[in-house]
């Protein structure tokens, strides 16, 4: 951007006035994040995003995260099925799991979603329960290994009950209707300090919600493109 008290010499060092925008260079119009994140493509940024869809047992975590990764074309990675089984049928038979049981699951989504970035995709979005700050704070060491990684958290909130009601309705999973007050019961909502989570409730219809995640992870990445400039 040209400043307005800048002064302009020609090569002798004598004064000339400014050059006229006609003759200034052609700056290329890309399209707007908005408008890249609808058309499937992720704007130019030197930054590659992890997108965690974040919350307890039946909030929609699967749901969301499928479709903002189609809708912006990143790869998805569903978090469940990196569980090993023993988790698996730990939480099965209604054992909540414990910190030790959930460390190596959070570092393997961690590696993975390094591994799927150093493969040349912009970005990534992850589902985790993430329930606890000390989870967040296990994927939020990424940077630490690409410095040009971002860390996003969203997480979908609504009250026990409307989750229970809708993992109860749920057919063929694992996770039962009688693991959703346990997940409520270590839960730890991500605090203001958290600048990184988008929260977003999850009461409403899914269309909704999916609308409300997209239109704030576009703003998300639009801020980024922005700082970037
Ligand atoms: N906003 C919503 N309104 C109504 N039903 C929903 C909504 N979001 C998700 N569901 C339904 O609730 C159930 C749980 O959703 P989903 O499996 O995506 O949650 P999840 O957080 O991934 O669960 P889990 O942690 O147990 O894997 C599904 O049957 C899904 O279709
Ligand atoms: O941290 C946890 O207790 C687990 O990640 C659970 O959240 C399950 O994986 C998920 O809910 C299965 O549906």
């Amino acid at each position: 951007m040209l400043s307005h008290n800048k002064s302009f010499t020609n090569v002798n060092g004598q004064p000339t006035p400014p050059p006229s925008s006609d003759h200034l260079p052609i700056k290329t119009v890309q399209p707007t994040s908005m408008e890249a994140a609808l058309n499937g493509t992720q704007p130019e940024s030197k930054h590659h995003h992890i997108w965690l869809i974040t919350g307890p047992a039946g909030c929609g975590k699967s749901t969301v995260a499928q479709y903002i990764a189609k809708a912006l074309n990143l790869p998805y990675i569903e978090g469940d099925e990196f569980h090993p089984q023993a988790n698996i049928d730990k939480m099965a038979s209604g054992i909540p799991l414990t910190d030790a049981d959930r460390w190596d699951w959070l570092t393997a989504l961690r590696e993975e979603s390094l591994r799927r970035l150093t493969e040349g995709s912009q970005g990534v979005v992850l589902t985790c329960s993430a329930l606890k700050r000390k989870y967040r704070d296990v994927i939020r060491v990424a940077p630490y290994y690409d410095h040009n990684v971002l860390v996003h958290f969203v997480y979908l909130h609504a009250p026990e009950d409307v989750l229970l009601q809708r993992v109860g309705a749920r057919k063929g999973h694992y996770m039962g209707a009688n693991m959703v007050h346990s997940q409520f019961g270590i839960l730890e909502p991500p605090g203001k300090e958290e600048t990184d989570v988008i929260s977003v409730d999850v009461s409403g219809p899914i269309e909704q919600v999916e609308r409300e995640v997209l239109s704030r992870v576009e703003e998300a990445v639009a801020a980024v493109v922005d700082r970037d400039c």
